[in-house]
Formats: structure tokens, sequence, C-alpha cells
């Protein structure tokens, strides 16, 4: 880890519009802001305040109205559809609310699903997949359907999937909204891992001031427009 830390992505005057009834109506506006490697920063704010909108834009599930997204020195908002879905395969793991899991493939199929876009064979995609799944704690689940397993252990066979591909940075939007107490903090405590044992840049968008706690850095978004950074004391940077 460096002193001083590399920028992970980069939102350089970042807006974003979307077209209703024949009307533009900005959801983003003048997004300016840096996510230092291997950073934990919890996104927060209120409904509707373009929170997944936002995480989308980083994570290159969408683009900007304008504004540049730098990531590793590449803007993002400029790729074609094609090298856009090459750089997210590579680049991002994804963390969703509901999961997302197909549910006619069982945990190990799952997490194999994003190494089908590389070079591994099969042998070497299940023992990825089955590596990973062994990270999160459910090596003996991995023959089960979605429908056979909790929702903690189903958020976990995602975080195995968003994993497997080995990306730098990791986007959940409300990984603990679905699940109990108990659950949700067995997913922060696998998010606070890959953060300083794996060193992922994490990015998680929520409404839970507990799971925004576990962030070293919190950043609320209000009508489009970003606050400034609120460090955490109790959390400590992996890069530190
Ligand atoms: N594809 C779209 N087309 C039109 N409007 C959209 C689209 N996606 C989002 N919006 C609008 O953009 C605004 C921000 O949405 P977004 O989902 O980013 O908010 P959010 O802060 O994540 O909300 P929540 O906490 O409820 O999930 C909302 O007014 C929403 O209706």
């Amino acid at each position: 880890m460096t002193a001083s830390p590399e920028v992970a992505v980069a939102l350089r005057h970042v807006s974003k519009s979307y077209t209703r009834g024949g009307q533009a109506v900005e959801v983003l506006t003048d997004i300016d802001f840096d996510i230092q490697s291997g950073d934990f920063l919890a996104l927060m704010g209120p409904s509707g305040s373009g929170k997944s909108t936002l995480l989308n834009l980083i994570a290159g599930i969408d683009k900007p109205t304008g504004g540049q997204i730098l990531v590793g020195g590449t803007d993002i908002a400029t790729l074609d559809e094609a090298d856009l879905a090459d750089w997210r395969a590579g680049n991002v793991g994804f963390i969703f609310q509901f999961y997302n899991l197909m549910p006619v493939l069982t945990g190990l199929e799952n997490v194999e699903l994003p190494l089908m876009l590389t070079r591994l064979n099969r042998r070497e995609r299940r023992e990825h997949a089955a590596l990973a799944l062994e990270m999160v704690g459910l090596a003996d689940r991995m023959q089960h359907y979605p429908n056979e397993l909790s929702g903690g252990q189903q958020q976990r066979v995602a975080i195995a999937r968003a994993l497997v591909t080995d990306p730098t940075l990791i986007v959940a939007d409300e990984p603990t909204g679905d699940l109990d107490r108990k659950s949700a903090g067995e997913i922060l405590d696998l998010l606070d891992r890959l953060n300083t044992e794996l060193g992922k840049t994490i990015i998680m968008v929520t409404h839970d001031a507990r799971a925004a706690e576990r962030a070293h850095a919190i950043r609320h978004l209000e009508k489009g427009e970003l606050s400034s950074l609120e460090i955490n004391p109790r959390a400590t940077p992996s890069h530190a």
C-alpha cells in the first residue's frame, strides 16, 4: 500500500439527464470527485436523489450526459458499448439488493457465469468459482439452487460472483436492503474483508446508517448534488 493512494475513479463535471414526457430532467448536476484506490465509500441520500444513477455511471452500466469518468486513465464515457462491456467484465464486480442470481443455475454455476467471457477452460472456471465460494463461506452449498438458500446465503453467492473475475472495483447497490440485521452484518463483514484483505475498492449505495458506518467515508447526494466527504473515524482505510 502506498502513502499517497492512487485515484481509482475520477468524475469530472459529470451530469446525467433523462427525457421524460419530451422534457430533459437533470438527475445529476456537475458531480466532481475522486475515489481513491482501496477506498470503501458509502453513497447515501433520499429516494430519487440519483444514487443508483451515479453508481451505474461509475460501473459503466450507463453513460453520462456530460463530463468525464476516468478510470485508470480511460474516459469510460467515450467507450462504445462493446468496449464498455469488455471494460466492465474485467474491472467491475456487481452486488445488487435482490442478488440477481439465475434461478435455474446452482450456486457454483452462477459464480462461474462471469468467467464465460474469459479464456479459462471449464475446469479452471470451476476451480475459480469454487475458490470464490469458499472465500464467502459457502463451500458446502455450491450445488444448491438459489431457492434452496437463505437471503444472506444468496447474497454471499452474489459476492462470490462479483469477486471471481478479480475486479479492482466492487459496486454494491443496497447490498443489505433485503436482509435481516444478522445477515446484513455478515454481508458487511464480508465486504470489509474484500476491502482490507483483498484491497478491493468498494462503492456502496445504502439507506442504512449501520451499513454506511462500515465504510471509510460517506457522501450524501441531495437533489443531484454531492456533499463533501465525511470521513468515518471508526473505520480504517486499507491504504492508510
Ligand atoms: N431510465 C430512467 N428514465 C427516466 N428517469 C429515470 C431513469 N432512471 C432513473 N430515473 C429517475 O432519476 C431519478 C434518480 O433515480 P435513482 O434510481 O438514481 O435514485 P436513487 O437515489 O437511487 O433512489 P432509491 O433510493 O429510491 O433507489 C429518479 O427521479 C428516477 O425516477
